[in-house]
């Protein structure tokens, strides 16, 4: 009953997450018993990709306890030796399949820590292989994971899962599992938990040729790997998806939820125990940089910010709403040490912490000394591996700096901590965002107060805390060494009643200034670890003469501000240089198009007028969604004003003007795209594929750029 009606539930709402096999054939390599040595790899950007990596171990090590697991990030093996430690493995006459969780980043680029081993997978041909083991591809089993976001990337979406999946196909490898796409933007959770059960399925069966039969017709009702989802497709897929579920296949068991006798289990899984060293004080370090800047702790195991993470001085951090609301806009200034550079339309990457209250009612929860330092994370076989966080910290820190607190639990931890497998993920679990918290508790009170979360449950099956993006607000040509952020802090009450806030919003609301006289040990605390990420797709075009149209919603005020900012300036600084003082006629025409929810949100008003004055913009249109109270303003949609504006946006393509929408990837990035693909087929005369190229064209020729949050 709960496997049919997941199933069709997970059919209908997630399109998406297809199972794209055209050539999915059966695996050749593999003897008809489960393999022997699984090889799980993984190329992540901000630690989910390398999470799921870790859950496809453990379920692995469950189902298949004889196997011989191993994670690894792509970036810790030479890509060179991929083939000969495949075909080593086989000398052995050990079957040995190749799991690849790869996340995209960027536009359609893979994390980092995935570069070279990609680079060289796609540069690879059929005949290579070492003289020992010539075209060995066809001795590699295969089965690839992609992690992206349709709605904020729809041209770019899981493209390098896609690409993996593709070309390992093409150089012969044997494909044991169809691809798994993952949608952020959808339920990402979801999405991995049915590839992965489904994956372990395919496992313990041993993908010998039974599958043929089912591959065989799998095939023929597959013809395309190409990720756009007009809905012809979409619909294909979904019968695709329908082809290869099989409702009698038994699902990865639900652990029971178990007390120990000693109260100090909530649930059944065996984590290795984690070695915790008596407190030695009570301070409680704001600042996990050390970690990695202290030469003595540099090692892989410690680190747990990207390598181009610093902590980077807080120096303004002021409301920017008109009517000083709780909900109001902040903005953040930070300073920039010399090497670290921006150019306008980059990110800023931002680890946050979790709140204070946060970190002691987990800390209550789980009973625990929270100065005690956490010394070991190794198993039996002193393997430590698999400890995700570094060692060295209290467990207050570790709760404070690396664990996602606020997140739902996966799906397989829900439904544990639940103790039900009956349950809708989407619906119960991460629609409401439920954490481990809540349901513990949950659980608890049904107990009549008895159960306890050990700590290496909740370390062990919690989410890593995730940085998260920020769109820059300010230009490198008028602040080469500030950069501003523009935020909302994020609260409400979830459909369950909780009050929720946003971690990283909340964490930057709070965040006090440094001041020359600020205590060394309050230092960190006016400071954030954070990153720059170049976007080198969303850029103002190199001419300043050439037409932009820059359309936003709410937030999506903060990369238009720093192309605003940058052309206020550039307009300033060349009238004020210029002899013959014709600086401002070097701008061709400069569009905005903005929405707010009411007029309070009205951030940059000043800038506008500015930009207005000095010929930086000749169009500026506000509106606004709602509490509108005077006769100048308008209220309306983005997508309404774009509407009303049709031709002259038409005209705006046609004369060659770039195009920047900005805001977020549903409500707005969604109807503003569908707005223009209308206008392009009322005023081009086009058909609705022809108005898509279109806008792809722009796309590839960087005149349609998006700043869309997911
Ligand atoms: C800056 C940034 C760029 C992204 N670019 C893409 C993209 O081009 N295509 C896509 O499908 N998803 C994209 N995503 C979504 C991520 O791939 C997705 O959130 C994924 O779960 C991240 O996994 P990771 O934490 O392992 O890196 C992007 C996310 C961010 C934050």
């Amino acid at each position: 009953m709960w496997h049919a009606q997941r199933l069709v539930s997970s059919v209908v709402r997630r399109q998406h997450n297809k199972f794209l096999c055209r050539h999915y054939s059966a695996s050749a390599a593999l003897s008809a018993g489960p393999p022997q040595d699984i090889k799980i790899w993984y190329a992540s950007q901000s630690g989910t990709a390398q999470l799921f990596a870790h859950q496809l171990a453990e379920g692995v090590e469950e189902e298949l306890p004889d196997s011989d697991v191993m994670v690894q990030g792509l970036h810790e093996h030479p890509p060179e030796s991929f083939l000969s430690s495949n075909a080593s493995s086989k000398n052995e006459e050990e079957d040995i399949v190749n799991f690849f969780l790869v996340s995209c980043t960027g536009v359609g680029e893979v994390p980092s820590n995935g570069r070279a081993f990609f680079e060289w997978v796609m540069a690879s041909s059929k005949s290579d292989g070492d003289s020992a083991t010539p075209n060995d591809w066809n001795q590699v089993n295969y089965a690839v994971f992609g992690l992206g976001n349709q709605q904020a990337h729809p041209n770019h979406y899981n493209v390098i899962g896609k690409k993996l999946d593709a070309q390992l196909d093409t150089l012969g490898a044997n494909r044991m599992q169809p691809l798994g796409l993952g949608d952020d933007g959808d339920c990402l959770d979801d999405d991995f938990d049915q590839w992965m059960e489904e994956t372990l399925e395919r496992l313990k069966l041993g993908v010998g040729a039974s599958d043929t039969e089912e591959v065989k017709e799998h095939d023929e009702n597959t013809t395309s790997t190409d990720s756009s989802s007009s809905p012809a497709e979409a619909e294909m897929d979904i019968h695709t998806e329908r082809s290869v579920r099989n409702d009698d296949l038994p699902r990865i068991s639900c652990p029971e939820v178990s007390i120990l006798p000693d109260g100090t289990r909530f649930i059944s899984k065996k984590y290795p125990t984690l070695s915790l060293k008596p407190a030695t004080s009570d301070v409680v370090r704001h600042d996990l940089f050390f970690l990695q800047s202290s030469s003595t702790s540099k090692t892989k195991s410690n680190a747990f910010y990207s390598e181009s993470t610093r902590m980077l001085p807080v120096i303004q951090n002021e409301r920017l709403a008109l009517d000083g609301g709780e909900a109001g806009m902040q903005e953040l200034q930070i300073s920039l040490p010399k090497d670290v550079q921006y150019i306008s339309g980059d990110h800023l990457l931002v680890y946050p912490r979790n709140s204070d209250a946060m970190v002691q009612a987990y800390v209550d929860l789980l009973e625990v000394d929270p100065h005690a330092i956490i010394v070991k994370g190794d198993d039996d076989e002193g393997n430590s591996n698999k400890y995700p966080y570094p060692t060295g910290i209290t467990v207050m820190e570790t709760l404070m700096h690396c664990v996602e607190l606020g997140a739902p639990p996966s799906p397989l931890f829900a439904r544990t901590l639940l103790g039900r497998k009956d349950m809708d993920y989407k619906e119960e679990i991460a629609i409401p965002r439920r954490t481990i918290i809540d349901l513990v508790l949950e659980q608890k009170r049904k107990n009549n107060g008895t159960g306890k979360l050990s700590l290496e449950d909740l370390l062990y099956q919690a989410s890593p805390m995730k940085p998260r993006y920020y769109s820059i607000a300010s230009s490198n040509v008028q602040y080469p060494h500030t950069i501003h952020l523009a935020y909302r802090p994020i609260k409400y009450v979830s459909s369950y009643g909780y009050l929720r806030e946003g971690v990283c919003s909340s964490y930057l609301s709070h965040k006090g200034v440094l001041t020359h006289d600020i205590d060394s040990r309050d230092r960190a605390a006016a400071c954030i670890p954070a990153s720059v990420v170049p976007h080198p797709t969303f850029r103002l075009p190199s001419s300043p003469e050439t037409p932009v149209l820059m359309i936003g919603g709410g937030s999506g005020m903060a990369p238009i501000r720093s192309f605003l900012q940058e052309r206020v300036f550039l307009s300033s600084s060349s009238s004020s240089s210029s002899s013959n003082n014709n600086g401002n006629n070097k701008f061709g025409p400069g569009i905005l198009f903005m929405g707010y929810r009411n007029p309070h949100d009205e951030i940059y008003r000043k800038l506008v007028e500015e930009a207005l004055e000095c010929g930086a913009l000749t169009d500026a249109q506000i509106v606004y969604s709602s509490g509108c109270t005077l006769p100048t303003q308008k209220t309306m949609m983005v997508s309404e004003l774009i509407r009303e504006n049709g031709m002259a946006v038409w005209e705006h393509m046609q004369s060659g003007g770039h195009i920047y929408i900005c805001g977020g990837a549903y409500a707005f990035g969604v109807t503003v795209k569908a707005e223009l693909l209308d206008l392009v087929q009322e005023h081009g005369k086009m058909t609705f594929e022809e108005s898509e190229d279109h806008l792809r064209t722009m796309m590839d020729e960087g005149r349609f750029c998006a700043d869309l949050a997911g």
